[in-house]
């Protein structure tokens, strides 16, 4: 049987955030009440959460019903050490010799992540990169329908795309209510972003992820996320710089993860954004 929860134990018999040495953890921790934990998860960890989720829904499909750390983390791409570290956040620390009852811990992941109810999407702007999204079939198995297409091109104006006909953007408001549309994405050119976003919010629109390079504007009970691929590409190209530095550092131990000054992986400190060495193969694993 498998154990979750506040208090229960990781595969090494301790609660994964109390060193080795403390008392039970009912003693030496209070527990933070759930809504405090999710606050304190970093931004990093969510991102992997929804990886781990990912993941153990396959294992699912699959008949697996407990998996360990170890496997989970290897499936995931992410050092076994991190990924108890992250599932500690939510609570959730496994069974000693038996791992993590893997229909517990998704519907834990769900919550933590809001997932207990389904977000319809509207994509608005349907070009290139609308045309793209509106017909990937993945989204609705994660959890995420597309509901409805907004442009203002008139040849675009009811044409099914990905099975949705494009609504005109003057309907924006109308539509999002009545399909009750939680999250809006903006594919549209700089110029019409803000007032796409506008018409999504007052639609009822609590999420907008905009790929427009511009900055929104939004009421504060409105989350944004900006997805901007070449900010992606040149943090991997600072990785990679960095890589190359450190081993100019370190003669003969290229590649060694010796770390700049000031102790710490990265030397901020902050160890969820620091490369890590993972123990797959002997391959580099990383989030
Ligand atoms: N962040 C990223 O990594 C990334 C990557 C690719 C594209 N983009 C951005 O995504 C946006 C779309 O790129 P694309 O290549 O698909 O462009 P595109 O020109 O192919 O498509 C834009 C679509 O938006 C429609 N449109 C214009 N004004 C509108 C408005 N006010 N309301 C609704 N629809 C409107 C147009 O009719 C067109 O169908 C651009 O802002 C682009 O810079 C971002």
């Amino acid at each position: 049987m498998t154990a979750h929860g506040e208090g229960e134990r990781d595969e090494a018999g301790q609660p994964a955030d109390v060193p080795s040495g403390s008392g039970s953890p009912a003693e030496s921790i209070a527990v933070p009440a759930a809504r405090e934990r999710a606050r304190a998860i970093p931004e990093a960890a969510v991102a992997r959460l929804a990886v781990y989720l990912r993941v153990l829904s396959g294992l699912e499909e699959r008949g697996t019903g407990t998996v360990s750390s170890e496997e989970l983390a290897a499936f995931a791409g992410v050092n076994s050490a991190k990924l108890r570290k992250d599932l500690s956040y939510i609570g959730s620390y496994g069974t000693r010799g038996v791992g993590y009852d893997v229909a517990v811990l998704i519907g834990q992941i769900e919550r933590t992540l809001g997932l207990t109810k389904k977000h319809r999407v509207a994509v608005a702007g349907i070009g290139n990169l609308g045309h793209a999204l509106a017909n990937y079939g993945g989204f609705l198995n994660r959890g995420f329908p597309v509901a409805a297409l907004f442009d203002l091109d008139p040849d675009l104006l009811d044409v099914p795309v990905g099975g949705i006909p494009v609504s005109s953007v003057d309907d924006i408001v109308e539509v999002c209510r009545e399909r009750e549309v939680t999250i809006g994405v903006i594919a549209t050119p700089t110029e019409g972003a803000q007032d796409v976003c506008d018409r999504l919010v007052e639609g009822g629109v609590v999420c907008i992820l905009n790929f427009a390079p511009v900055v929104l504007q939004v009421p504060e009970h409105v989350e944004v996320r900006k997805v901007d691929l070449a900010v992606e590409m040149q943090i991997l190209s600072f990785h990679v710089a960095r890589r190359n530095q450190e081993a100019m550092v370190v003669p003969g131990v290229a590649g060694t993860d010796a770390g700049p000054p000031g102790g710490g992986a990265n030397g901020n400190g902050n160890s969820d954004s620091a490369p890590e060495r993972g123990d797959v193969d002997g391959m580099v694993v990383r989030p």
